[in-house]
């Protein structure tokens, strides 16, 4: 199995990229319209953000899932034991964030749910005819209007050598939601679990943006669109002193939409997030 970066720009764009997600369950796109300024912006402040101690004034709430979540409460993936070497600020609209990295976050937050719409409108155009007879309305419309749509700012901070023998920066896992949007991290990190069970590098060229299927979209396909396990694992030598930055956007659909005959989005999200013992 490969990825390979499909150009936003080439005529052949749409149906190469769904194919990607089809066969892989990721897709990478370069000259995409996200502004890459923006982000370099992002990870500039938000690094800092994470270097000084303002960020515990902000400490998650258990009951709205927003703010920020130290290393010692950090996720583990489902089947681990050992947690993730990271730390993270969950931003909805709707909920807290340093008023002075406001702004940027909401830019960046709707120009990507906004794409992302563009994204589920190819998914769902170049679906089999079988499988679009699935989805319960156009994907795109699933995420309309949505409050559960999550922009998770992540920090990876550099490695000291004392964290626990297994533990890497995020284990293998899935995602919960319907599609996840990334732009390249500033640092390498990310794999793909291939279909023979090899990891591979998920091309990270700066610039490039990162989608993958989430375990909603899966599961409203039928499993035509695979929610594949990704992993972050820890930097060597010399790059261990560096901290790594990302930014997925999980677009979550309203709790009420309706997934397959055995699950809404609600019903789903919630069985997950028992399982990664979150709520
Ligand atoms: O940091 C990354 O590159 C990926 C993070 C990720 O997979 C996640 O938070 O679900
Ligand atoms: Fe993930």
């Amino acid at each position: 199995m490969k990825l390979v970066a499909v150009d936003y720009l080439a005529p052949n764009a749409e149906q190469a990229f769904v194919e990607s997600l089809h066969q892989t369950g990721f897709g990478v796109l370069k000259n995409h319209p996200i502004q890459q300024s923006l982000v370099d912006n992002i990870y500039r402040r938000w690094q800092a953000f994470f270097d000084s101690e303002e960020k515990q004034d902000f400490l998650f709430s258990k009951e709205t899932q927003d703010g920020y979540f130290p290393p010692s409460v950090s996720e583990t993936a489902k089947g681990f034991t050992v947690k993730d070497i990271k730390e993270y600020f969950h931003y909805y609209p709707w909920g807290r964030c340093p008023e002075a990295l406001r702004p940027q976050l909401a830019e960046y937050y709707q120009q990507a749910t906004d794409f992302a719409a563009t994204l589920l409108s190819w998914v769902e155009k170049h679906s089999p005819a079988q499988v679009a007879d699935k989805y319960s309305q156009p994907l795109s419309h699933m995420i309309k209007d949505s409050q559960q749509t999550l922009l998770r700012v992540l920090h990876y901070p550099p490695l000291s050598g004392d964290e626990e023998p297994s533990a890497i920066r995020a284990a293998a896992h899935e995602d919960i939601n319907l599609l996840t949007v990334l732009p390249a991290a500033n640092e390498p990190g990310l794999q793909v679990k291939g279909k023979s069970g090899e990891w591979i590098d998920v091309p990270c060229d700066f610039g490039n943006l990162i989608v993958n299927i989430g375990d909603m979209l899966q599961e409203a396909s039928g499993g035509y669109f695979p929610s594949t396990t990704h992993r972050v694992i820890n930097p060597q030598g010399t790059d261990q002193k560096k901290s790594r930055i990302s930014l997925p956007l999980f677009l979550h659909p309203r709790p009420d939409v309706v997934l397959s005959d055995r699950h809404t989005a609600d019903s789903y999200l919630k069985e997950r997030l028992r399982e990664l013992g979150v709520i």
